[in-house]
């Protein structure tokens, strides 16, 4: 796998959106912040008030449906699938008409959808120009981290643009084989989720023993933020920052000893490993389409 970062000219990129929901927004937001222009960003999306609400945060062009698409080919055009996988072949073949009267190339197509595999996204819009990316929403506050795959027919600077685009809204991790995609969606795509429900847990673990809210809320919050930046700028495995707070017979023992009985770690391999398993799952049943 390769992190390597990369750098593309994107004052000709124009980037079209098709959904804008939870994701999309968080992409359009991140990208926003980190260089690209509001006129640099259309966006197609089937719920008005989402729509509206999009023009009203970010200024970004919305356009009313995917029949009114229209590439400007003076600029290096790329369609962001953001809809929901369950919608990726509907929307892809009505968006394969209009990639059949587009200048060739034709735009670069940047799927984020879970599961959906690169040969039917090809042969839905029957188009070949197309890269996986797994995005994950700390992506709103440029923190976030995509996963991302390209086969053998993909031109280094096509993935060059693909990167330069998840770049502009935190890191990136190239990955060689497209199964792995749904690992990276495993961990990181819906990884933010466990750590919210982590979060979660600590602050209302607090509440039970009496601080009150606000309060146990700061010290969750502060604590998971601190030791994920210590963790960052450490060069040693977690394992032996975790040790570190682990006095002999002390308080953080008698926890971990509790997680070790309930089996903390196998539950979050388990976890971990359904939510890949559905993104296979996904892609079977939606690639029969
Ligand atoms: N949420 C996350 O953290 C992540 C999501 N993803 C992927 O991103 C994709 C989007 O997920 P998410 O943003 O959470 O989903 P959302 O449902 O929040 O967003 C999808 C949006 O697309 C709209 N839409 C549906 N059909 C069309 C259409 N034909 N044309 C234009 N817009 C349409 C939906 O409208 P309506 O609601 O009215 O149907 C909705 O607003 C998924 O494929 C998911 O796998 C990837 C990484 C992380
Ligand atoms: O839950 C999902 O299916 C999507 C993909 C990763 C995060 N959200």
């Amino acid at each position: 796998m390769s992190t390597n970062q990369n750098h593309q000219n994107i004052s000709n990129v124009h980037i079209t959106f098709i959904g804008g929901g939870n994701m999309g927004r968080a992409l359009i937001s991140g990208l926003l912040a980190n260089g690209f222009t509001p006129q640099q960003i259309s966006v197609v999306e089937a719920n008005t008030a989402t729509a509206i609400k999009l023009y009203e945060d970010f200024g970004v062009r919305n356009i009313g449906s995917l029949d009114q698409v229209a590439f400007d080919f003076s600029k290096n055009n790329v369609v962001v699938m953001a809809i929901k996988p369950q919608d990726f072949n509907v929307v892809a073949k009505g968006l394969a008409a209009k990639l059949k009267h587009a200048s060739l190339p034709g735009p670069l197509i940047l799927s984020i959808a879970a599961g959906i595999r690169l040969s039917d996204m090809s042969r839905w819009l029957d188009h070949s120009r197309c890269v996986r990316a797994m995005p994950n929403t700390p992506a709103l506050i440029g923190q976030g981290i995509t996963g991302l795959f390209a086969d053998a027919t993909v031109n280094a600077s096509d993935r060059n643009l693909a990167q330069t685009i998840c770049n502009a809204v935190g890191q990136s991790v190239w990955v060689p084989e497209e199964t792995l995609m749904d690992a990276v969606t495993a961990v990181s795509g819906s990884g933010p989720a466990y750590v919210f429900a982590f979060l979660e847990a600590m602050q209302s673990a607090g509440e039970k023993l009496g601080l009150d809210a606000a309060s146990a809320r700061k010290l969750a919050y502060a604590t998971l933020e601190g030791a994920s930046q210590l963790a960052h700028n450490s060069d040693e495995h977690a394992g032996v920052l975790r040790e570190r707070v682990t006095s002999k017979g002390g308080t953080t023992a008698a926890a971990l000893e509790v997680m070790k009985q309930e089996g903390w770690n196998e539950i979050l391999e388990k976890a971990i490993a359904a939510a890949s398993q559905r993104g296979k799952a996904m892609g079977d049943e939606l690639g029969k389409n």
